[in-house]
């Protein structure tokens, strides 16, 4: 099994790596470079005139001739040319060539000691203020470091004193490097292992961005033959890593390079975590310290996929660091699956408040039936006034629909239904990996469906209304279906689409609903074809759903954008919700008891940890206004900036 050398390393490297060689690499790169031509010079500095961008300039000049004409290309070259990111570019890059060309010379390579004798020289001269003013300013110790820095850099000493190669390599080395590393903090990227046949101790694997990797000087499959003069001939790889450990400064391998270092020659993937990862809990992973831990949700960018089990990956939020292991697609649903039968023969304590809740809610159902108005009608009605279906904006009659009190109480049912049927026991894993892309919507693009997503009581509708009411021709909800008989008030396609049990049910087995259920003998439910109506007419449809409706959402045509709206503490909650109503099967609403808080908490808690996978974007409802502010954002963050999307949702030729 390949152990880790996970010892602190260098600041810099040498051995083959030679600054010369460095050198050599930029002349040649430069000599091809078109834009470094004779005609090219002077430099901008001495003739700015001259320097790139006014030859862009030029350039643009010519193609205005064209561009009226409009000959094939030209407008895109134009604009492409015209564009200001290039011209700051070339700016830059100007910038950067006069500099380079002005040749500074340091006026003192020894700052430090000159300050250090004006210093001397105050001392002994009479006191006035402007003297103790000086003295202070070059005793400073800002100062001191400032003038080491300037040092350093003039005296052109920046790298570490590294010791002498041995003298006495043997002719028949030469096929070995030496390789020496200077330990700082960091670790050195890069596990070894035993070869089963030969014994060998040999590399295993090079961290992408570790030290080892950014030094171009170890491979995977590199022997190891020395460590700091130490033969590792007959070591356990412990024995190594324990040498390594033990070293101070720099260390020096031995190391007989493998005929054909590995290419990586993969592209760049991108994946959303769709489950958790904690190296420290897998005894099987090659170099715990090595791990990259993730959590449910997370984007990582997968740099090494070479080997079978373990791919190397970095999260976005941390793309500066080194790479970790993670385990791969194939290896992390082994593990998933694995665990999935050990749980699944295991008695379910851990669900045993579940079980509890949904008992007491579902018998508070059947209170609540008993108690229902028996006119449906005066229920009805009563929902109407009391949801604000109609308000005036801006001078105008508006009405939102969606928020009736049967379609909401249908949905909790449906997902009261949805934690009985998991008490059977914890759904099989999915893929543990989603490919994801940058999908930034394009102006004539339809918008993104907004989805939010809460525990029962959170606030879901109160904000989704509140945005509505905002700029009703802009936001607006799906008109749900029902298979109920309209009332006298009511209009067909307004409060709801009225359709029959069969067409109803027709739509259901074409995948056509987004989420359906049923409450007092009738189905209610959103389709998908209600959404695409508001996002045809160039709106922003906000829509709510419970959870697990989210997977039959996410489509290509729907790209939606989930937001979870989560409660705040339980103290915080007390407090914010005084005067709030929660929503029963009575017509009077009731006010929150602090049972129905603590459900609301550990409800969420549930939603997040089976399906955090899915939200984009959380706000926590404590201040209404708040939460209200922080949804309009993250909706027009979700329409106007670059997001994380499934790739089957972006054909190739719209990504960014
Ligand atoms: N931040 C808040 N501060 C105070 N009251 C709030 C806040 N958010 C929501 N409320 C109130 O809480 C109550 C329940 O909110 P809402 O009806 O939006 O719940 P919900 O999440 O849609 O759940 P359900 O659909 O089960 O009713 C309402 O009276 C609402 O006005």
């Amino acid at each position: 099994m390949p152990l880790a050398i996970v010892i602190a390393a260098t600041k810099s490297c040498r051995a083959e790596f030679h600054p010369k060689a460095w050198a050599g690499r930029i002349q040649s790169d430069r000599g091809a470079d078109p834009l470094d031509k004779e005609d090219m010079k002077p430099s901008t500095a001495t003739n700015p005139e001259n320097g790139l961008s006014q030859i862009l300039r030029l350039v643009l000049r010519e193609l205005n001739l064209f561009y009226s004409r409009d000959v094939n290309g030209v407008c895109l070259l134009y604009d492409l040319l015209h564009s200001p990111w290039l011209q700051a570019l070339l700016k830059v890059y100007d910038c950067l060539q006069g500099f380079k060309e002005k040749k500074l010379v340091p006026a003192t390579t020894h700052a430090q000691t000159l300050s250090c004798e004006v210093v001397g020289i105050l001392r002994e001269t009479p006191k006035s203020p402007e003297i103790q003013e000086l003295k202070q300013i070059l005793q400073d110790p800002h100062f001191k470091a400032l003038l080491s820095a300037h040092d350093t850099v003039a005296q052109k000493d920046f790298e570490p004193l590294l010791p002498p190669l041995p003298d006495n390599i043997p002719e028949s080395e030469e096929a070995m490097r030496i390789v020496c590393l200077v330990k700082n903090q960091q670790p050195l990227g890069a596990t070894i292992k035993r070869h089963e046949m030969t014994g060998d101790i040999l590399v295993a694997r090079v961290i992408h961005g570790g030290l080892a990797e950014r030094s171009g000087l170890l491979y995977a499959g590199d022997k190891l033959v020395e460590v700091n003069g130490v033969s590792v001939e007959g070591l356990d790889p412990e024995q190594v890593i324990h040498i390594l450990a033990m070293s101070r400064g720099t260390i020096m391998f031995k190391v007989v390079p493998v005929s054909a270092p590995p290419v990586n020659s993969q592209k760049m993937v991108y994946v959303r975590a769709m489950t958790e990862y904690w190296p420290q809990e897998d005894p099987t992973i090659p170099c715990m310290d090595a791990g990259l831990p993730f959590q449910k949700g997370d984007i990582l960018q997968i740099v090494d996929q070479n080997d079978a089990l373990w791919w190397q990956a970095r999260k976005i939020s941390d793309l500066g660091t080194c790479a970790g292991l993670i385990p791969s697609n194939h290896l992390l649903k082994r593990k998933q699956r694995e665990f999935w039968w050990s749980q699944s023969y295991q008695p379910h304590t851990g669900l045993k408040s579940t079980i509890s809740i949904s008992m007491e809610e579902e018998d508070d159902m059947k209170i609540d039936e008993k108690c229902v108005e028996a006119d449906e009608e005066t229920f009805e009605s009563e929902e109407l006034s009391e949801d604000k279906e109609e308000f005036v904006g801006s001078g105008q009659k508006f009405f939102i629909a969606g928020f009736r009190r049967s379609m909401r109480l249908c949905r909790r049912k449906s997902h009261l239904g949805q934690m009985r049927s998991r008490l059977c026991g914890p759904s099989a894993p999915g893929a543990p990996y989603e490919e994801v892309v940058r999908y930034q919507r394009g102006p004539s693009d339809r918008h993104r469906l907004i989805v939010l997503v809460g525990p029962s009581g959170v606030g879901v509708n109160e904000l989704r209304r509140q945005l509505i009411e905002l700029n009703p021709k802009h936001f607006q909800s799906a008109v749900p279906h029902t298979t109920r008989s309209k009332k006298s008030y009511e209009m067909d396609g307004r409060e709801y689409h009225y359709v029959s049990k069969e067409a109803f049910e027709s739509l259901v087995y074409s995948h056509r609903m987004l989420e359906y259920g049923e409450y007092k003998g009738h189905l209610y439910g959103t389709s998908v074809d209600a959404v695409q109506t508001v996002l045809d007419e160039g709106k922003i449809c906000v829509m709510d759903l419970e959870p697990q409706g989210i997977q039959v959402a996410r489509t290509q045509e729907l790209k939606p954008y989930v937001i979870f709206i989560k409660p705040s503490n339980m103290s915080c909650m007390k407090q914010s919700r005084k005067n709030a109503k929660i929503i029963t099967d009575y017509f009077v609403d009731m006010k929150f008891k602090d049972e129905d808080l603590q459900e609301m908490e550990d409800l969420a808690q549930k939603m997040e940890a089976q399906f955090g996978q899915f939200f984009d974007h959380v706000i926590v409802n404590d201040n209404l206004q708040d939460a209200c502010a922080q949804l309009l954002s993250a909706v027009q963050k979700a329409q106007e900036e670059p997001q994380w999307v499934p790739a089957p949702w972006v054909s190739s030729d719209s990504e960014c």
